[in-house]
């Protein structure tokens, strides 16, 4: 793999390739086409697409992988990274993909217990149906 023969990318080349049919990362200055690795991705196809078309340097060095995955990425190469030119982020708009990655991020649960009136009714009529009980009771064992 020498210099000469090495394709340089911008980043902006690399951020159109943001999607499930055409995928792409940068790790390391490197762009990496991961479209058919997706499916076999031990860590999901996921966590590749949330970084499509970026510089996944820090997801994929936070992840830990191994000398296997390293070993993976020649098979995906595709050119080097122009370091003068400017790193491209998705992440500020709201794009169809962040809206896929907050469904990803655990939801609190709907508060379901609220203290409605309806509970409050309940045990209203449960106390004056007991209130009667005792009552009557006392009427019967009185006589
Ligand atoms: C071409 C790029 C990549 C290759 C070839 C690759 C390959 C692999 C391989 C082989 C594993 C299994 C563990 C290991 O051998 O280390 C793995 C796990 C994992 N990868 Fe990647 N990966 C790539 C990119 C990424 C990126 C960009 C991220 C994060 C955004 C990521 C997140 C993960 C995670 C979280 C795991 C752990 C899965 C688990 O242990 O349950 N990977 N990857």
């Amino acid at each position: 793999m020498g210099i000469s023969d090495n394709k340089i990318l911008s980043f902006t080349d690399v951020s159109v390739h943001n999607n499930p049919k055409d995928c792409w990362v940068i790790i390391n200055a490197k762009a990496y086409d991961v479209t058919k690795f997706l499916d076999d991705h031990p860590g999901g196809d996921e966590v590749l697409l949330q970084v499509a078309g970026e510089d996944a340097s820090e997801e994929f060095e936070s992840a830990g992988h191994g000398s296997a995955a390293r070993l993976m990425l020649d098979e995906y190469y595709v050119g080097e990274i122009d370091p003068l030119s400017s790193p491209v982020k998705k992440r500020a708009p709201p794009t169809q993909l962040s809206v896929k990655r907050n469904t990803v991020t655990p939801q609190l649960p709907p508060t379901t217990n609220k203290p409605g009136n309806n509970h409050f009714i309940i045990k209203l009529v449960v106390f004056f149906l007991a209130l009667g009980m005792a009552v009557g009771l006392g009427l019967y064992s009185s006589n």
